[in-house]
């Protein structure tokens, strides 16, 4: 009953005492005037009462009625209610934990064993996408009988969970409606609310790709992929740590292996060995040295620039560099040690101020490269950009963990970039496709690095689709977030990150808060093969 109505019964109650205050000893017509009132009034409300609910009810029952289906499994039939889980709309900012809520109902639902009607949870597709209760039973059951205990497992989930209601299905034609092999084990999604599933089937299904990632979140009976060739207007992978990334990147590494492309991961922190046995390493034990002379198109301010980067160099002391490598590609020789001897004896200190830019330049050089940096970069024996794109066809994985200074692994991971990059320019990459995965790329694509950003513009047309990996995607340049296709976007913690991962897709509120509830290896897939961002299950490699 509403409680407007309950609102009246007092007020009743006070017109009837007083007039029985008054006129107790007497009959007159006054009170009964009241009396009658009274009665007449209390009569209007109750009927109200048993009318309202005497409609809802037999709005709902026609409602389940119209939701009762027949299940053939092999050698049983059932009868089924369906219902869709909807998480109520949430208005103040405190978080509800949805899914536990929901769980402890379903327990406490299932536990009681004397129910004709046995519990299931499932995910739907048709008539649209989401998660949904079903209520069902043996076949030869009474179907009054039926529909009356879904009605009060309904009532009692609700209240048992009251930020979550339950609303009846209606199919159209024929139920599609992924079961559970086993009646009766509960397939939980983890993700309840109609918001959440505003994707049209229509929107998100399309048979149109060659590289499977996985399926769709709200059934595991829908592939969903992107298109090999796709991935030329390149890749961004996003999420916190552990939330899938590498898996994610490693999976989409090797499909496109399978599909004639030369994949090369830098691999930052030496994941991917254990997740793609059967690519080349190129480790502590096998790596491969860089040789920046030679370079004919990679010209020498491009070396002092992204040295200058990863040197974190200001710009005379770039400028002294550049003076340096010069005279060193004229030499046609490359070391750490001659660079040094080079700067010291052919450029002038005359003034206190070139000394202390000289001084400042060379000792970020000995500390940087003494040691491992001489043996890593290097014109004795090291590959020119062109040795190395020939090098690197098949799958390949560079380990960069073994080297220990982050400036080091970023300089020599950003000339590898560098390389391959202006070895598909040079080229033009005929008859070749090349995937570059680049792990913790905020590394690679901060604002200042210009050189990397400029080649990302030029390689579109020939052949070679970039892999952006990223925890942290506010890092990265925001020009490069948005020159990605293909978005893959895992469960995001951060706000900052959030946020511009949302701008950049255009998302509501509902899709950002959605960001972080991700499961690992669930994520939002964004590709133009689809015609709507959807929500999916990675697979997982091997
Ligand atoms: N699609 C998936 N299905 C099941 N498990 C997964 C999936 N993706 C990743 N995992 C598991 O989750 C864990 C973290 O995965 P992964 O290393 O890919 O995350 P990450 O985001 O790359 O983390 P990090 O940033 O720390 O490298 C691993 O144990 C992995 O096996």
């Amino acid at each position: 009953m509403e409680t407007r109505y309950f609102s009246l019964i007092p007020l009743l109650v006070g017109i009837y005492l007083l007039g029985s205050t008054f006129h107790i000893f007497s009959l007159n017509q006054e009170y009964i005037f009241y009396s009658v009132l009274a009665i007449i009034l209390l009569i209007v409300i109750l009927s109200k009462f048993y009318v309202s609910n005497k409609i809802k009810k037999i709005i709902l029952h026609m409602n389940i009625k119209n939701s009762i289906y027949e299940l053939q499994l092999t050698d049983e039939s059932y009868y089924f209610i369906g219902f869709r889980i909807v998480g109520k709309e949430n208005n103040n900012d405190i978080k509800i934990d949805y899914n536990s809520e929901l769980q402890i109902a379903i327990d406490t639902v299932r536990r009681n064993k004397d129910r004709n009607l046995k519990v299931a949870i499932v995910t739907l597709l048709d008539p649209a996408p989401g998660s949904a209760i079903l209520f069902y039973a043996k076949k030869d059951k009474d179907i009054e009988h039926l529909i009356n205990e879904a009605i009060l497992l309904k009532s009692m989930i609700e209240s048992i969970a009251p930020h979550v209601t339950l609303e009846p299905i209606s199919f159209k034609v024929n139920p599609v409606l992924p079961l559970p092999k086993v009646l009766g084990s509960v397939i939980y999604t983890g993700y309840i609310g109609q918001k959440k599933f505003d994707v049209k089937t229509d929107h998100i299904i399309s048979g149109d790709y060659d590289i499977e990632l996985g399926n769709i979140l709200e059934s595991s009976e829908i592939p969903i992929g992107i298109r090999s060739n796709d991935v030329f207007r390149h890749v961004g992978i996003f999420g916190s740590t552990g939330s899938g990334k590498s898996n994610t990147a490693a999976l989409l590494s090797m499909e496109l292996k399978k599909k004639g492309f030369d994949v090369i991961i830098l691999d930052w922190h030496g994941e991917y060995k254990n997740l793609l046995r059967d690519f080349n390493v190129y480790d502590s034990q096998n790596f491969l040295v860089l040789n920046p002379i030679d370079t004919d198109d990679l010209t020498t301010m491009d070396i002092a620039e992204l040295m200058g980067d990863a040197l974190e160099l200001t710009e005379p002391q770039k400028f002294l560099l550049y003076l340096g490598l010069e005279v060193l590609n004229q030499m046609h020789e490359f070391s750490f040690k001659t660079l040094l001897q080079v700067i010291s004896a052919n450029i002038s200190d005359n003034t206190f101020m070139q000394r202390d830019v000289k001084f400042a330049l060379t000792r970020k050089i000995i500390m940087l490269f003494s040691g491992l940096g001489e043996k890593l970069i290097s014109s004795d024996n090291g590959y020119t950009y062109m040795d190395l794109g020939e090098k690197l066809r098949g799958g390949n994985i560079i380990d960069l963990s073994f080297i220990r200074s982050i400036k080091l692994r970023k300089l020599y991971a950003l000339m590898i970039l560098r390389f391959l990059l202006e070895y598909a320019i040079e080229t033009r990459n005929k008859d070749r496709k090349m995937f570059i995965v680049i792990e913790e790329a905020q590394n690679y694509f901060n604002q200042m690095n210009t050189v990397i950003s400029r080649a990302l513009q030029e390689i579109r047309k020939f052949n070679v689709g970039l892999c952006i990996v990223s925890q942290s995607p506010s890092n990265v340049d925001q020009e490069v977030i948005k020159n990605t296709s293909i978005k893959i976007i895992h469960s995001i913690k951060s706000n900052i990150d959030k946020k511009v991962i949302a701008d950049s897709l255009s998302l509501d509120k509902e899709g950002i808060q959605l960001m972080d509830k991700l499961d690992i290896g669930e994520a939002l897939l964004v590709a133009p093969n689809l015609r709507k961002e959807v929500l999916i299950k990675v697979k997982k490699v091997v």
